[in-house]
């Protein structure tokens, strides 16, 4: 066999079609193709393909990375006011769909309360920043984070306003995200010019609504509609939450504010109705304990959620 076959099978057994070898004199130069690989996974590879380039008659091994160009795809999770869970569900939702196999992180712009590092058990962790891109944080669930809440102290974040917080934001959503093939956007609760600037400029590819049955008056969802409608981003569906109460004692649901609302209201808005997340205490207290519902595995709530979102999302692909 000659040097350059030798070197071209030895580089094929650890790198397979990734690499493309040439040789110049005593010299192997490879082409490394690292699409889809991290940061920790090119370096690995990239060492191997040196050691096995090194075959006897080679005096010197030069590895070239490439990677084909990803779009890395944004999911933003809007309200059309606070507290209705939109957080909640965001983390739930990139939980479920990094369960689901896509490699999903979490960005929390919500300046008024960043509550993901609560969440998502990662409170009082600071990211770092390299070449200037913040480095997003790894969490027990299989997603990273950069939140609002680990730049700033927890009682100044009511401090950002207008343009000023659009830049912070996207400081976030331009952190070094790496392989991520999904971010997934919690906005700010409401409707005004940060939300429509986030949206405006970082484009998702599609947008979650969140409401809850008592705050169906259809002006706050159809403000939210209007949003993204504004800046050319279509709507996934609706998402309702605490939808009818679970008792923690017999397990019943009862539904002190009607049901079907939400349903109803999504037909009226022209918008598909997603699915229903119930009032559970079990909720609330596992958000608290940062264990969210979704990363356990009796999970039959957010699961089919992200199932529906990542079926309309595989479909604009
Ligand atoms: N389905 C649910 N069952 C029980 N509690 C819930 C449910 N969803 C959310 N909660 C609780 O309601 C509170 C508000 O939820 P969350 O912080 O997710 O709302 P938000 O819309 O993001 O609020 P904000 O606008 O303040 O950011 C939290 O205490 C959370 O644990």
């Amino acid at each position: 066999m000659s040097i350059i076959e030798t070197v071209k099978a030895a580089v094929a057994a650890v790198a397979g079609k990734r690499a493309n070898v040439r040789m110049e004199g005593t010299r192997a130069g490879v082409v490394l193709d690292t699409t889809g690989l991290d940061g920790a996974g090119r370096q690995a590879l990239e060492q191997e393909v040196k050691a096995a380039a090194m075959q006897p008659g080679v005096e010197d091994v030069r590895v070239v990375l490439t990677a084909e160009k990803r779009e890395r795809r944004i999911l933003a999770v809007a309200s059309g006011k606070g507290g209705v869970g939109k957080s909640t569900l965001s983390a739930n939702l990139a939980i479920a769909l990094a369960r689901r196999g896509t490699k999903t992180g979490l960005v929390d712009a919500d300046i008024y309360g960043p509550s993901q590092p609560r969440l998502m058990a990662a409170e009082g962790v600071k990211p770092v920043a390299q070449d200037g891109k913040l480095q997003p944080v790894p969490t027990r669930f299989g997603v990273s984070l950069l939140s609002m809440g680990q730049l700033v102290e927890p009682d100044k974040a009511i401090a950002w306003r207008g343009p000023m917080a659009a830049g912070a934001l996207s400081q976030l959503v331009d952190g070094d995200w790496g392989a991520t093939e999904l971010l997934v956007l919690d906005l700010p609760p409401g409707t005004g010019d940060v939300q429509l600037t986030m949206v405006q400029k970082h484009r998702p590819a599609g947008a979650v609504i969140v409401s809850t049955p008592q705050d169906l008056a259809l002006i706050d969802a159809r403000r939210a509609i209007d949003l993204f409608a504004k800046a050319g981003v279509p709507i996934i569906g609706l998402v309702e939450n605490m939808a009818g109460y679970c008792c923690p004692h017999c397990g019943s649901m009862s539904d002190p504010f009607g049901s079907g609302g939400a349903e109803a209201a999504a037909k009226e808005l022209g918008i598909p109705f997603l699915g229903r997340v119930p009032l559970t205490i079990a909720i609330r207290t596992a958000s608290d304990a940062g264990e969210p519902p979704a990363a356990g595995e009796g999970d039959s709530v957010f699961a089919p959620l992200a199932e529906r979102i990542a079926g309309w999302l595989d479909g604009q692909a």
